[in-house]
């Protein structure tokens, strides 16, 4: 019998809502900032939570953000399928929770909405309509920032999400100030299926950089060479190192299944891993602010489809 769980918790919710704001008081700590920039998967890891139930077994909760929601002009056949994408990355959750600015929702319902307000509102409704069709264990709603609220509105807002009843939960909290974030870190946790941990712990802080990291490699790779390497390779980064100068040294890998794509990935002369690791590099510098030294190896790892974390890491679905 293990004590150990594990799973995923999506957290959506309009721009501006406190999303990161919340993601940093359910780990502890403060997470490196992670860009939305590239989005090829269907959600990105910010942050890893390690956090206690009520039976005070540890649940590793792995936040993650689904930020192609929100695409805009999401009309076209692309953008209906990064929305569409965003929404399975929700669906291989074990639990979702949706963010809500409560004083700007307030704003709109007493007819004084500023300009991001209304935005804000149009977000949530789409939210409130994506969710009502999901089928999954926990739909948690967080009426955020509730520190900027008359005690005596409160129950205004609760109201005006009660016909809602897809949610399972309704939290009031403020991520800046912690309240009421240790009932929901509980709910959480107790929503995680039993199972050893997904990530080691001690990778857990600087995690969301090395995803990031391994998902601009991925994307230069799958730009360079999706005809002749459909899905048959993953990156993984091994080791991120900040120097003393400042630099950050990123040693990454790049796996492939055989013998016979490693030639591919080389190119003649080693030119196209060298075009690869420029393009990304490059990336890795806008991103950071800083120089950045980019490693890449190539290794052919057979069996790599079994390893759960792995699938984890590159945004796909083990249990299909
Ligand atoms: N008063 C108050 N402000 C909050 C609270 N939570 C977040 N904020 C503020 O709201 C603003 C947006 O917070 P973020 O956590 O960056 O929001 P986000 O949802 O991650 O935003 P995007 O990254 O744009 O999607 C910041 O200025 C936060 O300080 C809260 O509980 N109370």
């Amino acid at each position: 019998m293990t004590n150990t769980k594990a799973g995923f918790a999506a957290i959506i919710g309009a721009p501006n809502a406190g999303k990161s704001t919340l993601v940093n008081a359910l780990v502890g700590e403060k997470v490196s900032i992670v860009t939305h920039k590239v989005q090829t998967t269907r959600f990105q890891v910010r942050g890893i939570a390690m956090l206690k139930d009520n039976d005070d077994a540890t649940a590793q909760v792995v936040l993650v953000d689904t930020p192609g929601i929100f695409k805009a002009g999401g009309d076209d056949r692309l953008g209906r399928s990064m929305v569409h994408a965003a929404w399975s990355g929700v669906d291989d959750s074990n639990a979702v929770i949706h963010v809500v600015d409560a004083p700007a929702y307030l704003r709109v319902l007493h007819k004084e909405p500023t300009a991001q307000d209304k935005k804000a509102f149009a977000d949530t409704e789409r939210v409130t309509k994506g969710l009502s069709t999901r089928k999954m264990g926990l739909i948690c709603l967080a009426l955020n920032k509730i520190d900027e609220i008359p005690h005596d509105q409160l129950l205004e807002v609760i109201a005006a999400f009660k016909d809602h009843t897809f949610y399972n939960e309704i939290f009031l909290i403020s991520a800046l100030n912690r309240d009421g974030v240790d009932a929901l870190s509980k709910t959480l946790a107790s929503a995680m299926p039993e199972g050893p941990f997904l990530y080691p712990p001690d990778q857990a802080a600087d995690l969301p950089s090395r995803l990031m990291a391994a998902e601009i490699t991925r994307e230069k790779l799958y730009l360079r060479l999706h005809d002749e390497l459909p899905y048959a390779s993953t990156v993984e980064t091994e080791k991120w190192t900040k120097q003393k100068n400042g630099d950050i040294r990123i040693d990454q890998v790049i796996y492939v299944k055989r013998d016979s794509q490693k030639p591919i990935v080389l190119g003649k002369g080693g030119r196209t891993i060298r075009d690869i690791g420029a393009s990304a590099r490059q990336d890795m510098q806008d991103w950071l602010g800083v120089k950045v030294h980019l490693f890449l190896f190539v290794k052919v790892r057979e069996g790599w489809t079994d390893d759960r974390a792995r699938y984890a890491e590159s945004g796909l679905n083990f249990d299909v």
